[in-house]
């Protein structure tokens, strides 16, 4: 019998097209994801070397980061940087001939919602972007990671990409959430425990009871930031909820095609006695509702606790921390429900699906935003959004008074017209609080969609299990 293999080493194995002595492998790409923004010197190389998209069918271009959310964008992008790079997408993809989703299709969003949602994202694939939060579609069980312009390039001509195998690291959440706790609490609290470089190296199998009962969207949550705990990628492996998603998607495998996919998709997991390099478990009952309070996403607390102080750190860290504190104009000992906040962002490849938009009305239902706070609350696609207004949602948020905005990467970062005020506070669902992230000299306190829509209705950070009584 062949040794036990984890779900990474099975993936893996079956993309192999070679190996060098070093270890270094050629790997087949199933799934390439193209966006504006780390495209356009890669389809310029293609041209200059007079080359095609070596696998048209299999590559997915949409524009995401550039694109204003609000009406008329089709037509007008304000900013020129913008512009010229939504323009080159399009232009691009309409000449290489690939699978493009543009603005004016219902279908458009961020890029990592649009893959899944289309039914592009397929358990055991190999996918790749040229962006670092691919590790959202290691939901469903497939190799999927963040790749630079030349790799790109590399992708577009030969669909392959050249790599070297990263370790296995097993994080494990055991038992049950507590109410009010979710995927966002839990891919934050790893990254607390674990810190923004104790992924690095690896590729992370999620796994434990807490993580089976979650749906896809919640794994995507929880795979979404797994590079932001320095993972090259997460994975959980797929199951009954992950074929049920699937299933249907207009790229999904159909009627015989699906029984043998499905056959296959039911071999990815780990073998029994398989090697992990590193494991971390954490129980599902200890987590808390979260929220960050200092430039990292490692900078985590529980919404209970207090602004911690530069000593309360070792060695770098306390300098870190000092300039964290600075940065976001906070002093050690105040309580993290005592933080007023000017701005709500729900949205982003992390929180921007259809039940993080439920679980925001939830909270939102017959409540309005406080004074003086702006919420905005932006669908991860047009169908989300579409679905969100079937569902009576947008009507929810738009009775609150938060702004119903057309699907892109909005605040998420900086890069469209959707941006902090210097010095303004935001509590947002996206994945990264870094400086000038949101908007210059803008302030980030990352939360799950519902602890959002608390501090929306509060005006300060809010520990959401009060709300829900
Ligand atoms: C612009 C893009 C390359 C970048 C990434 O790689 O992640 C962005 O999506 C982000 O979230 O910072
Ligand atoms: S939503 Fe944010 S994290 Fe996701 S791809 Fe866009 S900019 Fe990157």
């Amino acid at each position: 019998m062949s040794a036990p293999k984890t779900l990474y080493d099975k993936i893996w194995d079956a993309h192999v097209v070679s190996e060098d002595d070093d270890g270094t492998c050629l790997l087949y790409i199933d799934r390439h994801l193209v966006h504006e923004v780390t495209s356009p010197q890669a389809f310029e190389g293609l041209r200059m070397a007079g080359r095609k998209v070596h696998a048209p069918d299999k590559t997915i271009a949409v524009p995401d980061h550039n694109v204003p959310t609000t009406e008329g964008r089709e037509t007008h992008i304000e900013n020129e940087e913008s512009r010229i790079q939504v323009e080159a997408l399009d232009r691009n993809a309409r000449e290489f001939g690939v699978h493009y989703y543009p603005v004016t299709d219902i279908r458009q969003g961020i890029v990592h919602i649009v893959g899944p949602e289309q039914g592009w994202t397929l358990p055991g694939m190999t996918v790749v972007c040229g962006d670092s939060h691919t590790a959202t579609h290691g939901a469903f069980g497939a190799l999927a990671h963040g790749i630079g312009t030349s790799e790109v390039e590399h992708v577009l001509a030969t669909q392959t990409l050249i790599q070297k195998k990263s370790k296995n690291m097993k994080v494990e959440i055991t038992g049950r959430l507590r109410p009010g706790v979710t995927a966002k609490d839990i891919t934050l609290a790893v990254i607390g425990k674990t810190g923004t470089a104790g992924g690095t190296g690896y590729v992370i199998e999620y796994c434990g009871e807490a993580i089976r009962s979650l749906s896809m969207e919640g794994r995507m949550t929880v795979c979404n930031m797994a590079i932001e705990g320095g993972a090259r990628a997460g994975l959980i492996a797929p199951d009954e909820t992950t074929f049920e998603y699937v299933k249907g998607r207009p790229h999904a495998p159909k009627a015989a095609q699906w029984e043998a996919a499905v056959n296959w998709w039911k071999t990815l997991f780990t073998d029994e006695g398989a090697h992990f390099d590193k494991i971390v478990t954490l129980r599902g009952e200890d987590i808390e509702p979260v929220v960050t309070w200092g430039t990292s996403p490692e900078d985590v607390l529980p919404i209970t606790a207090t602004v911690p102080a530069p000593e309360d750190f070792h060695g770098g860290k306390v300098e870190a921390a000092r300039r964290s504190l600075e940065y976001m104009d906070l002093k050690p000992g105040t309580r993290l429900t005592d933080i007023r906040i000017d701005a709500v962002f729900i949205g982003s490849c992390t929180n921007g699906r259809i039940e993080d938009l439920r679980a925001a009305a939830e909270i939102l239902r017959g409540r309005k935003v406080a004074e003086g706070v702006r919420a905005m609350i932006v669908p991860g696609s047009g169908l989300v959004r579409m679905q969100a207004e079937e569902e009576g949602l947008a009507q929810i948020f738009i009775d609150a008074g938060c702004e119903w905005r057309l699907a892109g990467c909005s605040m998420c970062l900086a890069m469209n017209p959707d941006q902090l005020a210097p010095g303004e506070r935001c509590a947002s669902t996206s994945n990264r609080n870094f400086e000038g992230r949101q908007g210059r000299n803008g302030r980030t306190h990352l939360v799950s969609p519902a602890m959002a829509a608390a501090a929306a209705v509060t005006g300060h950070l809010t520990d959401v299990r009060e709300l829900v009584a």
